[in-house]
This record gives C-alpha cells, sequence and structure tokens, in this order.
C-alpha cells in the first residue's frame, strides 16, 4: 500500500516508520528531521528497535496515495488539509488527539475519511530518530460509525505493519471517550505540573471527573450514548495505566509549546453551547489554558 504520512513528528514518525517496514511510506515532515532521514533513513528506539528507510519530504503538496494518515498537532489540521487536498487519497485517517479533526479533513478533501484512536507513545528525540515511549493499540474505523471496506483495508494494512489494530463501528463514542479522559487529564496536569497518576488521588480528583462527567453529557446531547460513569471509569483507567506519562499537554507547556486545548477542552465548551449543556469546568480549565498561552504569546 502507498501511504503518505502528513506530520512527521512524534506519533508521524513513529507510525510512518513502523508502516515502512511493509508499505511505501513517504513522510512529510519539517528539516532537519526530513534531512536526516533522506540521508541516513529512520531509527525507532526505546520500547522498539527498527530502522527503515522511507520517502520524506518538507513539501505535502500534490501528493498520491493510496492513504493519507494525518498527524499533526490539532491546531494545524485545516492547514494540513488544504495541503492534502491538492493530492490524490483513496482514504483518509486522523491519528489526533481532540475532536473535530475528521470534520476538518473532510471539509477539505475529497475522500472518506476515518477515525483513529492510539495509545502508542512517541517522542521525536533528534533528527532522523524517534523513541517509542509506549507500545499500544489503534483502533479505527468509519467517523460516523459503522463498517467500511475501507476501514477493513486500513486496519489490516496495519496489523500487517505488525502494529496491533482493531476495526470499530462505533467511532463516535469512541472519540467522546477518549475527548473525555483528554479534557480531565491534560489541562489538570498541564497546570498543576504532575504526572497522569498524581490526579487521581489529588485534590484534583474531582475536578478531572467534573471533567469527564461534563463531556459524557455534551457527547449524550450529541446523540452519542456514553455515561458519566463509564467516562470517569475511562478517566481512571488511562491515568492508572499511564501514571508515569506526562501528558501530552504537560509536554507542551513544559516546552513553551502551543497546546491542542482549543480542540479538547474548547471543543467540549463550544459543543456545549451549541446544545445547551453548562460545562463550568471545562470552561475554567480551558480560560486557565489560554491564559496561559497569552501569556507566553502563543495564542
Ligand atoms: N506523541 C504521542 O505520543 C501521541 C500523540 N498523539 C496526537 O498526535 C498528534 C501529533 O502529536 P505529536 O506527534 O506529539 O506532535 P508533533 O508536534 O511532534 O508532530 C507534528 C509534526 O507535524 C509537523 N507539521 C505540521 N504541519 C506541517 C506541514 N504543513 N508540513 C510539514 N510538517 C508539518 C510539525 O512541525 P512544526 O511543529 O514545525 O509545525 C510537527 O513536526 C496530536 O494530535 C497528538 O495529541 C496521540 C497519541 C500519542
Ligand atoms: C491519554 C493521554 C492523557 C496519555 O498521556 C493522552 O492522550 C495525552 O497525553 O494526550
Amino acid at each position: 500500500m502507498d501511504i503518505v504520512v502528513f506530520g512527521a513528528g512524534s506519533l508521524g514518525s513513529l507510525v510512518g516508520g513502523l508502516l515502512a517496514r511493509e508499505h511505501d511510506v513517504t513522510l512529510v515532515g519539517r528539516n532537519p528531521h526530513v534531512e536526516r532521514i533522506e540521508g541516513d533513513g529512520l531509527t525507532i528506539d526505546g520500547q522498539l528497535d527498527v530502522r527503515v528507510t522511507p520517502t520524506a519530504t518538507t513539501d505535502g503538496t500534490d501528493l498520491t496515495a493510496d492513504l493519507a494518515v494525518v498527524a499533526v498537532k490539532a491546531f494545524d489540521t485545516d492547514a494540513a488539509a488544504r495541503t492534502l487536498a491538492t493530492g490524490s487519497f483513496d482514504a483518509a485517517l486522523s491519528l489526533q488527539n481532540g475532536m473535530g479533526n475528521e470534520a476538518t479533513l473532510a471539509s477539505h478533501i475529497d475522500c472518506p475519511v476515518l477515525a483513529g484512536t492510539i495509545t502508542y507513545g512517541a517522542m521525536l528525540v533528534a533528527p532522523g530518530r524517534v523513541e517509542c515511549t509506549g507500545i499500544g493499540h489503534l483502533v479505527v474505523g468509519p467517523r460516523d460509525g459503522g463498517t467500511d471496506p475501507l476501514a477493513d483495508h486500513t486496519g489490516a494494512a496495519f496489523d500487517a505493519a505488525g502494529i496491533e489494530t482493531t476495526v470499530a463501528t462505533d467511532m463516535p463514542r469512541r472519540l467522546w471517550r477518549k475527548l473525555a479522559v483528554n479534557a480531565a487529564i491534560n489541562p489538570i496536569t498541564a497546570l498543576a505540573r504532575v504526572e497522569n497518576g498524581a490526579i487521581l488521588d489529588s485534590p484534583a480528583a474531582d475536578i478531572a471527573a467534573s471533567a469527564a462527567r461534563e463531556t459524557a453529557r455534551v457527547a449524550r446531547a450529541d446523540g452519542v450514548e456514553l455515561a458519566d460513569h463509564d467516562a470517569v471509569a475511562a478517566l481512571e483507567s488511562v491515568a492508572s495505566a499511564t501514571a508515569d506519562n506526562r501528558s501530552s499537554m504537560l509536554q507542551d507547556v513544559e516546552n513553551d509549546s502551543r497546546t491542542e486545548v482549543d480542540a479538547i477542552s474548547g471543543y467540549v465548551v463550544d459543543r456545549a453551547e451549541e446544545v445547551d449543556v453548562k460545562t463550568p469546568t471545562n470552561r475554567t480549565l480551558a480560560g486557565a489554558i489560554r491564559a496561559w498561552e497569552s501569556g507566553r504569546g502563543l495564542r
């Protein structure tokens, strides 16, 4: 299968590198990372030991492939979609956190857009080298739910490359459940500067549970069956399983980088207003992170 991975940073380089073991992969990223890959190949270390030589480019325009995998930060999705729209693909797949990415892609790209949730951990540590910080699992499916041969074919392609993949018919529910987890963990760990597990038994535990419950209420108003207790259970399960992890939002804050708050807490608040649900906890967390970003000149 010919695959373009658009956004060859941490996650895109890990996934693209693993896919390159089995498929013809083109990574779209930035220099010096792209130059190093072109010159010496890509190394995946940490919990994996892989060396591959995918094609790499900084120019994502006019590309053609069976599949476009999108792995940019959520705030770059619109620009990525406009660039991908200059090319031709049989399908696109978002591996991103946050909500709204698939709709944004579908508004620009003339092919079916699949949704994905992935629990691998990745860190781009040097040009040409990405560390796998956690081996996880990919779930992929039609973004509106149901079945689609394209999802089956995509799942089989990832499985063939050694990426354990489940093809699911309930991606809306999975995306909302993942959003509840991110809305609960990411802003709190970023503001408190703590690892994921620290919020389980801290004063922040009630805040995290409240953020998750609010997200579940918005999901239900959006027509997706996600019970409050399911959202809280997912939060507790992930916080426990990734207890020693520093969330992506904490890493962004520590790196003085823009966060994905608008696609996480901000999305919950914005969608809630459309369906007349009150989300005071998510509103407060979104405001605090945005205040930090403003103070750093990041928005
Ligand atoms: N890292 C992880 O372990 C996981 C990440 N995710 C999610 O995956 C997504 C990506 O995260 P992550 O990999 O950490 O982020 P990174 O910032 O490491 O990777 C995104 C990369 O895409 C590049 N990029 C953006 N726009 C373009 C463009 N037009 N052309 C070329 N390159 C471009 C960025 O470059 P630049 O910064 O210079 O614009 C950056 O190098 C996020 O939604 C994240 O939440 C999900 C699970 C795990
Ligand atoms: C699930 C969690 C919180 C794991 O760290 C994550 O997806 C992130 O950090 O963005």
